[in-house]
């Protein structure tokens, strides 16, 4: 049986740049991503967003200027939990991104994302957040650096797609 665990991964945006973190420490160390974690209990997935964001990069969000644009599923070879990810985007935001115990944050212009130092399946779904594209992808790994199967889907809104799959 596979077990579900939730968690949130928030990506700013400007006209020209995306704001990414280099993990540094635990899961991901190293790696450049969004800003997110797991959902406490009793937490909303927007307050955990919000928390995450605000924890590891000291900027804040109010909830109406986040955007829901995918959900990724994560499985990797011989492990039954399964990451459930709930990606979202803004473009209004209030603060200057710090360096946080967890993050060291930057500035991207668009053509510059650094993939090559990011999870692989991120080239893989980026282009539909980037286009602001809806969308819904899975994967499964073999260890951290090879994706053994996957598929990426456009969805028509996230709101039809949690009624579907609530
Ligand atoms: C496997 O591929 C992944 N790709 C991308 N782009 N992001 C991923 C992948 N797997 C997990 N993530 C995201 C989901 C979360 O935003 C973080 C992991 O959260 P973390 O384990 O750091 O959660 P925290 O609650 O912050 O953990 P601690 O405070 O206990 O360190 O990565």
């Amino acid at each position: 049986m596979l077990l579900k665990k939730l968690y949130t991964l928030v990506f700013l945006r400007t006209d020209t740049a995306i704001l990414l973190g280099l993990k540094k420490r635990g899961f991901g160390c190293n790696k450049w991503n969004g800003f997110g974690g797991k959902i406490e209990p009793k937490e909303t997935v927007i307050e955990a967003a919000l928390r995450e964001l605000y924890e590891e990069c000291c900027v804040t969000v109010k909830p109406e200027n986040l955007q829901s644009i995918g959900q990724l599923e994560f499985t990797f070879e011989g492990d039954p939990m399964m990451m459930d990810v709930r990606v979202f985007s803004a473009t209004v935001f209030e603060g200057t991104p710090i360096e946080t115990e967890e993050m060291n944050p930057k500035w991207f212009p668009y053509d510059q994302i650094p993939f090559k130092d990011m999870w692989l399946d991120d080239a893989l779904w980026f282009p539909y957040m980037l286009k602001g594209q809806p969308f819904y992808g899975k994967f499964h790994y073999q260890g951290f650096d090879k994706i053994l199967h996957y598929s990426v889907e456009e969805l028509d809104s996230m709101e039809q797609f949690y009624l579907k799959h609530k």
